[in-house]
């Protein structure tokens, strides 16, 4: 999958290169997790310290037992001493994992904080690409991963090296010819498991991408398990998302594998240098070379010497496990904001006064000047690679032909305070103007004016905030009718939420249940029907009060009373406002100031009903089919 950049294949900001390893990170990427907390890491290095030392007393408290017992004088204070050294051993130790803990956590949700935060502000082509559930997954299951970084063994490494220095130079003291014998041992076992460990990286950032493809299936196999149990297919969609879980699983399986192969090594050199230790040691002692004291102090040191090697190993493996996630992390975090590279911005105000009036009294409220737009096209996943939902799967062509349009020189006009409607078959590009006017999408040619201003001249969050826009589908969210009417507007208090419900013909919602506005709306508004789902999204626009209204008519099939009361609604909302309508019903825009007819991306017409009844055929028999003539 691996693709080389060529002029001609630039990217624009949505390209990714799609490199065979995926996205990687390096530790200097990691770093900047760690100096948010520096000081709770500062505190546990001392701690570590702290422990280190009453480590390396131990052996020489007990060396001094042994000592005081073979020469027959009391014991006096030593046995408490050592008691104390233990006893305090265990309590820093205790607090230091507390700190590790909580700090880990804090590292997780710092990182969580930037990805819902980036993710939030994706410009809207990357959800064109992007699957939701791997998305999903990157916020909730890769952060974890940096947990270990601190909680497995890497700050308290530091520490630990100050014992292994210790132990060492104590060891080199006591015996060097046995200290020699026991690094090389060490030595030998210890850089094989460290070169193995270097593999646990891809093993596991390959582990979270199946867990991101896993992710993605299970929220598909949940959002449409309607759809999925009409039409049969419950089996087969438990096969294929248990078939990602298999994947996860076999990755999971790869990343025990390579750490099973890392224990077992720092097991062995522990053990083999234990039994030089003990048989070298004991000739030794034999041979009158040292004494019993000072081989069981060797002894203890060794085990010193070698259980911090156990902990940076640990660590060592912890951070190649957690770079494998941060790369996913940060691929996200390295994506442009939607609003990066935007121009000198206008503000809006100058245009749009709070009595709707302007600087710019005879520029229509929208306007478009020969438009072309293009989505970025997207390949599907490699068929030869079933669970990679990555990004990297997705790269969208260089070149768009003219054939790739959704709409081509698209010109018309929205006059300020009019009620225009955009009618056309299926796939005509009704929906796509709506996404340019609210710049979810930017014209590859040509230009979208509001009230005679270029849209990239404007700041987005201005310009939308003149905008109510009402999508086709789901526009819906799982909450309560309060959650969703107060999204655009949450100052809005109960009288306003209960007038604009009425306005649209949703005063009944508030009586079927006691809850009222608190009642639930279930998941994508699942509680509602289909017309009450669109009414509400229409209130929730009409709430905060927007000069403009863009209105993507339901497609699914009202019957009479809805249809008159979504009739009813959008003329409360055009009072007073420009409305901008995609009518799927003829009859809700017959009335309109203007009709705009698309066909395959192009204006083909455009007048009042019966102009275009008279002059465009396809309209024309849009009309008949509707009955409407
Ligand atoms: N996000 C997208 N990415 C790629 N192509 C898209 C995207 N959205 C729409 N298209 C394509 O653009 C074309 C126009 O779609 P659009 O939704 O604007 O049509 P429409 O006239 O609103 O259709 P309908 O009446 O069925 O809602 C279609 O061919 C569609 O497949």
């Amino acid at each position: 999958m691996t693709q080389s950049e060529t002029p001609a294949t630039r990217r624009s900001p949505f390209t990714r290169r799609a490199d065979r390893g995926g996205p990687r990170a390096t530790v200097r990427q990691l770093i900047p997790y760690l100096l948010e907390h520096r000081g709770v890491i500062a505190v546990v290095i001392v701690l570590s310290l702290l422990l280190a030392a009453a480590s390396l007393a131990q052996p020489l408290v007990v060396s001094r037992v042994i000592s005081v017992v073979e020469a027959s004088e009391p014991l006096g204070g030593l046995v408490w001493l050592l008691v104390g050294l233990v006893v305090a051993q265990g309590l820093l130790s205790g607090y230091q994992h507390y700190l590790l803990q909580r700090t880990g956590e804090g590292v997780v949700l710092t990182s969580r904080r930037q990805l819902i935060a980036r993710i939030l502000h994706l410009p809207i082509a990357e959800f064109d690409t992007r699957r939701t559930g791997d998305l999903v997954s990157r916020v909730g299951s890769d952060t974890t991963l940096l947990r270990a970084v601190l909680t497995q063994g890497g700050v308290e490494a530091i520490g630990g090296i100050v014992t292994f220095v210790g132990a060492i130079i104590a060891m080199a003291i006591i015996d060097p010819v046995l200290l020699g014998l026991t690094v090389l041992v060490v030595a030998v076992a210890l850089g094989t498991a460290g070169l193995l460990s270097l593999r646990i990286r891809d093993a596991s950032r390959q582990a979270q991408e199946r867990v991101g493809a896993l992710a993605a299936a299970v929220e598909r196999s949940i959002s449409s398990v309607r759809t999925i149990r009409a039409a049969g297919a419950t089996e087969r969609e438990i096969a294929a998302t248990t078939e990602e879980a298999e994947g996860a699983w076999k990755m999971g399986v790869k990343v025990a594998k390579i750490s099973a192969l890392v224990v077992p090594v720092a097991g062995i050199a522990m053990q083999v240098s234990f039994l030089v230790v003990l048989g070298v040691g004991g000739y030794r002692v034999a041979s009158g070379a040292i004494t019993v004291a000072n081989l069981v102090a060797f002894i203890l040191f060794l085990f010193m010497m070698i259980m911090p090697l156990g902990q940076v190993l640990g660590a060592f493996m912890a951070i190649n496990q957690a770079l494998g996630a941060l790369g996913r992390i940060q691929e996200i975090l390295d994506l442009p904001d939607e609003d990066a590279g935007d121009r000198a911005l206008a503000p809006l105000a100058i245009m749009v006064g709070p009595a709707n009036e302007t600087v710019l009294p005879h520029a229509p409220a929208i306007e478009f000047d020969d438009v072309s737009f293009a989505y970025a096209r997207t390949r599907p996943n490699d068929p030869a690679d079933p669970g990679n939902a990555s990004p990297d799967a997705f790269a969208p062509e260089p070149d768009v032909t003219d054939r790739q349009h959704v709409l081509r020189d698209v010109s018309f006009r929205v006059p300020r305070g009019q009620r225009v409607a955009l009618v056309g078959p299926s796939g005509a590009g009704k929906s796509t103007i709506l996404s340019l006017i609210e710049r979810f999408y930017d014209p590859s040619v040509g230009s979208v004016r509001l009230g005679g201003l270029d849209l990239r001249s404007l700041d987005r969050a201005e310009l939308r905030a003149q905008i109510g826009y009402v999508e086709q589908d789901a526009p819906v969210l799982a909450g309560t009718i309060r959650d969703n009417l107060l999204l655009g507007s949450p100052n809005a208090d109960d009288a306003q939420c209960e007038h604009v419900l009425r306005a649209v013909n949703l005063g009944a919602v508030l009586e079927r249940d006691p809850a009222g506005l608190d009642a639930q709306v279930g998941e994508d508004g699942i509680m509602l029907s289909g017309g009450e789902r669109q009414r509400l999204a229409i209130a929730r626009a009409l709430l905060a009060a927007p000069p403009i209204l863009l209105l993507d008519e339901s497609t699914s099939s009202l019957d009479g009373v809805n249809e008159r009361m979504m009739r009813e609604a959008i003329d409360a909302v055009a009072a007073g406002r420009t409305l901008l309508v995609i009518a799927h019903r003829l009859s809700t825009v017959i009335d309109s100031d203007r009709i705009v007819v698309l066909d395959q991306g192009r204006v083909i017409g455009e007048g009042t009903h019966g102009e275009l009844v008279e002059t465009v055929p396809l309209y024309r028999e849009l009309a008949e089919h509707q009955l409407l003539v």
